[in-house]
């Protein structure tokens, strides 16, 4: 009931599609008891009667009674069907639009396959009971009353007769739709299993060719292709045992027809015409008793879609704007970060405890620290994409949670460790998200990330279309091209998280040199595993275990003889040898 609610208030939206395509329906099935009358006259008057003279009034009734139910049945079709995708358009547009305000803890605990079987395999569900199971429910109903009716003012008894078979045929469909049912949900199931194992293979397949496992993997496919394979089977021998059994009682129908119309035109209370009649009509009682089990099946997965979507569409993203919202002009931007005291956990487990620094307006800080200790938390916590659990973050004295979400995100920019490229023209991925920027601007930029000489040197140069992910260039040129793509919004604070760990030093070097030179003032925040990508900032970070266990200058961290002092010492080997001489031996953080 409540997935029929839900979907009314889309279909509801094309009152006009619904209220032609369901009177069309009603009438449709009214004349579908009209021809078999006609017939039934002809057959009476015109053979038994001899008055020729009807035929053609008769003959040309049933023509055009079939010619209007044809166009009509068209009509309803297409009404329905573009009433379908009316609504389905509008769940599309609102579950994308969803998708796109969730936060990231939605995304943590929803998998990719899931979510794309609700935009897709659910979606489909909803298409067919709007297109065609909402109308045919009506059509049954509506047909199986009328032809009652005709069989009910010809002959009472008959009916009598008719009704009492009717419930065995309801009956038959009805046990088969439910043994039927849990083995198509099962096929279903199955399918999705089969999906995802073709996904990840597909995705994944550079990962099962690197460690040879092809067979591996032909193994994992072969035994749920074998499951759906069965299953199918399974389904099949349901249907096989069932399909007879509904089979022999539809034909039941017809032999009453003769068997209690034969007696009763032997008796003259029915005439052969009436016989004929009912001989046709009886088929409009059969169908939708037999149909009744596939719609209910149909309204079945029809509902647990529809649960499924709906849950989706009515899950609320956690962060929000809400209490005072501040935009761009309602506060000085200078770029100056603040945490004070702030703790945060993904589940369970603490992943940073009572966090404090202070960043101020234009000074670079740097993060280091062993992975997992908790450094691109701190930046997701600045971009609002988790919420602390305690204590405050703020950007120039305000609270995150009392900026603008779109604002915070543009004048906070990230460039993430995991580098996403859309597939699209290298020029199209850095200009991604600035409307109306100038190729100058791209090329700028680009130079700015190190990045033009190698896009240059493409056949293609900037229209180079990047496959999938970025199928087709190195790791360090998707670095490259993303920090592009960040430094083109010009961000008050810019945040870079492991963006140049695929880069050669020297490369890593030029782009910070460069960086420097950003003629707009902004607050820089790096997250590196290598003392010579931290040491040039005006503050340095060392994280462990979520914690800031020290903060300085290179010079007073190196002083302080402590942590950070001993990864020093561990990437550049001996000491006080690389100390006079700066031939820097690079080694990762913590090696
Ligand atoms: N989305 C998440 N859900 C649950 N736990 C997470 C999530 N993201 C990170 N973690 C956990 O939080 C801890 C800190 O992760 P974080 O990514 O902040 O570390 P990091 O210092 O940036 O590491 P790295 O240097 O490897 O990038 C880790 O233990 C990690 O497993």
């Amino acid at each position: 009931m409540k997935a029929l609610k839900w979907i009314w208030q889309y279909m509801k939206l094309h009152k006009r599609k619904m209220a032609y395509g369901y009177t069309s329906v009603i009438i449709f099935s009214f004349l579908g008891v009209i021809i078999p009358y006609y017939i039934g006259k002809i057959v009476d008057e015109v053979i038994e009667g001899k008055d020729y003279s009807l035929l053609q009034p008769y003959l040309l009734t049933i023509i055009g009674v079939a010619l209007l139910r044809t166009l009509m049945a068209y009509g309803h079709n297409m009404a329905f069907e573009s009433l379908s995708q009316g609504v389905i358009f509008k769940i599309r547009s609102q579950m994308y639009d969803l998708l796109h305000r969730l936060d990231f803890t939605f995304f943590d605990s929803n998998r990719t396959g899931d979510l794309m079987s609700r935009m897709t395999g659910d979606i489909d569900a909803i298409r067919h009971f709007t297109a065609h199971v909402s109308h045919q429910l009506l059509k049954a109903v509506v047909m199986f009353v009328f032809a009652l009716g005709m069989i009910f003012t010809i002959n009472v008894k008959f009916s009598l007769v008719v009704l009492s078979v009717a419930p065995i045929i309801l009956g038959v469909a009805l046990l088969f739709s439910k043994a039927v049912r849990p083995r198509f949900s099962d096929i279903r199931k199955q399918f999705s299993k089969l999906n995802t194992v073709v996904q990840e293979n597909v995705s994944g397949n550079r990962v099962v060719k690197a460690f040879a496992n092809e067979d591996f993997e032909t193994e994992k496919f072969t035994k749920e292709n074998e499951a759906y394979k069965e299953k199918m089977i399974l389904a099949a021998s349901v249907w096989e045992k069932y399909l007879p059994i509904m089979e022999f009682f539809s034909k039941s129908m017809f032999i009453v027809v003769i068997l209690v119309g034969g007696l009763l035109v032997i008796n003259d209370n029915l005439s052969y015409g009436e016989l004929v009649t009912l001989n046709t009509v009886i088929w409009r009682v059969n169908m939708p008793l037999q149909m009744a089990g596939w719609l209910i099946n149909d309204t079945q997965r029809f509902i647990a879609s529809a649960e499924k979507i709906q849950g989706l569409i009515d899950t609320k993203p956690v962060i929000k704007n809400e209490g005072v919202v501040l935009n761009e002009e309602d506060f000085p931007l200078n770029g100056k970060i603040e945490f004070k005291n702030v703790s945060f956990k993904y589940k369970d487990e603490p992943v940073l405890k009572d966090v404090s620094f202070c960043i101020n307006p234009g000074q670079k800080a740097a993060f280091i620290g062993a992975t997992g200790s908790g450094k691109s938390t701190i930046m997701n916590l600045i971009c609002r994409f988790y919420e602390v659990d305690d204590g405050l973050i703020t950007l120039d004295r305000v609270n995150v949670k009392n900026i603008d979400l779109k604002t915070l995100r543009s004048v906070v920019s990230i460039a993430m460790q995991d580098v996403f490229l859309f597939t699209d023209t290298i020029e199209g991925n850095i200009a991604y998200g600035v409307p109306d920027v100038s190729v100058e601007q791209v090329y700028e930029v680009a130079r700015l990330a190190d990045a033009h000489e190698f896009i240059k040197s493409f056949p293609e140069g900037y229209d180079t279309i990047v496959g999938e992910r970025g199928v087709g260039l190195s790791g360090g040129q998707k670095q490259r091209i993303a920090l592009a793509r960040t430094l083109l919004t010009k961000p008050n604070v810019l945040i870079l998280d492991d963006t140049t760990s695929s880069l050669d030093l020297k490369t890593e070097q030029q782009i910070q040199k460069n960086i420097e030179t950003i003629n707009y003032k902004n607050t820089t925040l790096i997250i590196a595993h290598r003392i010579s990508s931290v040491r040039n900032a005006d503050q340095i970070f060392v994280m462990e275990d979520g914690v800031v266990i020290e903060k300085g200058t290179h010079e007073s961290l190196l002083e302080q003889k402590g942590h950070y002092y001993d990864v020093y010492k561990n990437q550049l080997g001996d000491f006080d040898h690389v100390a006079s001489n700066t031939s820097q031996k690079e080694v990762n953080y913590g090696a």
